[in-house]
């Protein structure tokens, strides 16, 4: 059996993590510097030899615009894109739209870190009219509304993303394509804890950098990672960057 290469992309800095915003599923764009961290994704690509097949994405902007600014980039912009609502950011409940440094200052380390990082502590969730929720958004209009979160901690990412995982990208894997994620820090975190089998404690120390393409080979047979963690296609600035969101709120 034959597998392809798996690319994961966090879309470049969007306008609120510029400002230090909790985003979730809030439709922020990218910032100009998100724009060029993704035309930069895109030359690593093409770069290093690796020509996107097929591309998944979320629903929400920013991953879209990534996705399509680093195709673009690679003169891939013609292969098929997906999208599904199962790689969206992190629902991040009545925390959407808060300033991380005020919550860090108003609730404390321990209780802004279990909101942040915790596998299952979820945050308080959000009303329905409050200016931040998405109820009354048309792109979840035919989700039945007891699947639509007001919440979610990573735990809920991982079981609402795994059957997208299974049921559309493992198909184009084992069609040996390399396939491109453009999606979430969070999305990606529950990704590559189920792919790494990451414990739920470890899982809250892993951060990922906006913009910088993980490339992941993956056993045919078990489709588990050949080396752990998989590979950065620039892991100084990777390394850098992940420090740069551990620290985000300080
Ligand atoms: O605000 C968010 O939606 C996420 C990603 O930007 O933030 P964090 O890294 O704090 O989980």
């Amino acid at each position: 059996m034959t597998v392809g290469t798996l690319v994961l992309l966090r879309h470049g800095e969007s306008e609120w993590n510029a400002k230090n915003l909790f985003t979730g599923w809030v439709d922020v764009d990218l910032s100009a510097q998100g724009e060029e961290e993704a035309r930069r994704g895109g030359e690593l690509l093409r770069e290093t030899g690796l020509l996107p097949d097929v591309v998944h994405t979320s629903v929400l902007r920013r991953a879209i615009r990534t996705a399509e600014i680093t195709l673009h980039a690679t003169d891939r912009h013609w292969i098929p894109v997906r999208r599904s609502w199962r790689l969206n950011e992190r629902h991040y409940g009545a925390l959407q739209g808060k300033n991380k440094k005020q919550t860090l200052e108003e609730y404390g380390e321990e209780q802004f870190m279990l909101w942040r990082r915790s596998y299952d502590v979820p945050p308080p969730p959000i009303d329905e009219n409050d200016e931040f929720s998405q109820f009354g958004d048309a792109r979840y209009a035919t989700l039945p509304v007891d699947i639509r979160p007001r919440t979610e901690c990573l735990k809920d990412v991982l079981i609402r993303a795994l059957p997208y995982w299974y049921d559309s990208i493992v198909p184009d894997l084992l069609a040996g394509r390399t396939v491109l994620i453009a999606a979430h820090g969070n999305s990606l975190r529950a990704l590559v804890k189920h792919l790494d089998q990451i414990s739920d404690e470890a899982i809250a120390k892993l951060n990922i950098p906006t913009g910088i393409p993980l490339r992941y080979d993956l056993d045919p047979q078990t489709l588990r990672p050949l080396v752990a963690g998989g590979r950065y296609l620039d892991p100084e600035a990777a390394a850098e960057a992940a420090a740069a969101v551990a620290n985000q709120g300080r």
